[in-house]
């Protein structure tokens, strides 16, 4: 099942729960354009008043000031109302990709890239805050001043209005150019970045088969080759930002001078249309700063709603990955792992997996009682893991059934799950806390008098106990060595008393006597449980085997 989220209910969920502060935002907007119309007006009767030798009054100066403090504070306030929304966003955003991250399935979790998938969280949420913080919202209120201001202008100086209109789309037309060509700009440095991000967790992950290949010249230069993808496109945006500003700023001196040349001109069909008063004329050159600020930062606000498209394209295709279903089961809870009698423990009825469409199990079929003890072999690649990550319910066979107690084991629920199996893999994770936290997993329901049995079944107890805090002891990567980390991971699955042990090659990497430590603590831990290992060593087999063929 896939919750339909997407960066457009997040953020209406968002407004929603911030009634008070989208207000603010609205009351702001409006604010800010009708009180930036106010002073040129004002100005332009003090002026007026002047020239025809009348006094200007005080009052009208002092409300000309007041005007303009009032247009400053409601811009202001605009910019911080937004900033506190953007940030809000974000946080929503982020909350929501992690809770989505966390019920992806394990076929879309395993096929994320760390890099590609730092930059949704990180770059392409950013570019959403902005959208808000110095996008949209700003680019409304400028629309709305653009078209004020020429509605006030047509008023007062036809003329002017009339080149406005006639320059405006010009204007328009150029901005969009400018912006198509940021944007692809964008895209191209976006993906450069996100190559470079992942290429530095992929170098320190296969750190030491670089050393030992030699290969550390070609990785440097194909981080360099990321690094340069990414500088190329950044310079192709910096052009255009460049470029952008001075040729709006050109024309706005352009326009105000050609306007006074006309309203200087004696010619009377040109003074009907740009005749004007010294007063209006001050109003008028007032009103084309102000116009052409709206339209430079519009192209601005342009390339941050386009770049933020990019970065919410990117954040939906995340949301609409499918997703483990919620685990509403179909069995009564809490009874799978009290069944027993002749129900098999495990049963593969005729299964066929493979992942994308390559198929690794073909029409598999065995059984396990409660108490059997059974070992999987085949060569490598035969899909021995595959039949734990079925049995754990990571996976669906595409036919057949997986039935755990005679329930599909994709619809058993996590907390059950946990009862049921304890899994030992090749390798320990840990968990960041204590070694008392990597036995419990952080499960409150695991009392300490399971955490020492655990530790004392693996033959772990003295070791812990001989350390300073003992099972409080904070775990670092040198805290064991790699057996004893084995021995540890036998302990956590021993620890929530599973009814079913499965144990993935775990001697894999061990020297012969660490091997026969593992081995004996893995029978104790074993005894009057279920186990299914998978070996490919002889010595380490358990019970019956289930040979894997092609
Ligand atoms: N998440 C995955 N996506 C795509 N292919 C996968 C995935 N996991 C495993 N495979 C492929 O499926 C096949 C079976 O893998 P599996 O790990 O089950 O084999 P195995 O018998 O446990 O091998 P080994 O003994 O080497 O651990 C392999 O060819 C492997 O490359």
């Amino acid at each position: 099942m896939t919750r339909k989220k997407q960066v457009r209910t997040v953020i209406f969920d968002t407004v929603k729960k911030q009634k008070g502060l989208s207000l603010g935002i609205v009351s702001a907007v409006i604010g800010a354009v009708v009180f930036a119309l106010i002073p040129p007006l004002i100005l332009a009767d003090i002026v007026d008043s002047i020239t025809a030798g009348t006094d200007a009054a005080f009052a009208r100066i002092l409300l000309y000031f007041a005007m303009l403090a009032l247009t400053g504070f409601t811009e202001s306030a605009r910019e911080s109302l937004l900033v506190v929304f953007g940030q809000k966003i974000t946080h929503a955003l982020r909350s929501s990709l992690m809770d989505k991250f966390t019920h992806l399935t394990a076929d879309n979790m395993t096929k994320q890239e760390p890099g590609t998938l730092v930059s949704r969280f990180v770059g392409d949420v950013d570019t959403v805050e902005t959208l808000f913080s110095s996008g949209i919202i700003s680019m409304f209120a400028d629309a709305c001043r653009i078209i004020s201001i020429l509605v006030v202008i047509w008023f007062r100086n036809c003329g002017l209005a009339i080149v406005l209109l006639v320059l405006l789309p010009f204007l328009f037309c150029f901005t969009r150019h400018v912006q198509k060509n940021i944007l692809a700009a964008q895209i191209e440095n976006r993906k450069a970045v996100g190559r470079a991000s992942g290429h530095v967790p992929e170098t320190l992950h296969n750190i030491r088969t670089i050393h030992c290949l030699g290969k550390e010249k070609y990785m440097e230069k194909r981080y360099d080759t990321y690094i340069n993808e990414s500088y190329r496109a950044m310079e192709k945006t910096n052009f255009y930002d460049a470029v952008y500003s001075p040729v709006i700023l050109i024309t706005n001196a352009v326009v105000v001078a050609v306007v006074m040349l006309l309203s200087a001109s004696g010619n009377t069909t040109v003074l009907t249309l740009f005749g004007m008063s010294a007063g209006t004329a001050v109003a008028v050159i007032n009103y084309i700063s102000q116009i052409f600020t709206p339209v430079e930062s519009l192209g601005m606000e342009i390339q941050t709603i386009q770049s933020a498209l990019a970065g919410i394209h990117r954040i939906n295709e995340f949301f609409a990955l499918e997703e483990n279903p919620d685990t509403v089961p179909t069995h009564e809870p809490k009874t799978i792992t009290a069944r027993s009698g002749n129900v098999p423990f495990v049963e593969f009825r005729d299964v066929t997996f493979g992942y994308d469409k390559r198929v690794v199990l073909d029409h598999l079929s065995f059984k396990v009682m409660a108490g059997d003890q059974v070992t999987l072999t085949g060569r490598t690649g035969a899909g021995k893991s595959t039949i734990f990550k079925l049995l754990l319910g990571l996976y669906k066979p595409q036919s057949g059934e997986v039935l755990i107690h005679g329930v599909p084991a994709a619809d058993i629920r996590d907390d059950e799950r946990r009862r049921l199996f304890g899994c030992v893999e090749q390798t320990f994770h840990m968990v960041p806390g204590t070694v008392r936290d990597q036995i419990t997993l952080y499960d409150s329901t695991i009392s300490d008098e399971a955490v020492h049995t655990a530790a004392e079944l693996t033959g772990l107890k003295d070791t812990i106990e001989s350390m300073e805090k003992g099972y409080d002891t904070r775990c670092t990567d040198d805290l064991f060595s790699q057996g004893q980390w084995q021995l540890l991971s036998i302990a956590r699955a021993a620890a929530a008393a599973p009814s079913m042990l499965l144990f993935d090659e775990i001697t894999a990497n061990l020297d012969a006597e660490t091997e026969r430590a593992v081995l004996s603590a893995l029978k104790r831990v074993a005894e009057n449980r279920t186990v299914i290992s998978i070996s490919h060593r002889t010595s380490a087999e358990l019970g019956r085997i289930i040979a894997l063929t092609d």
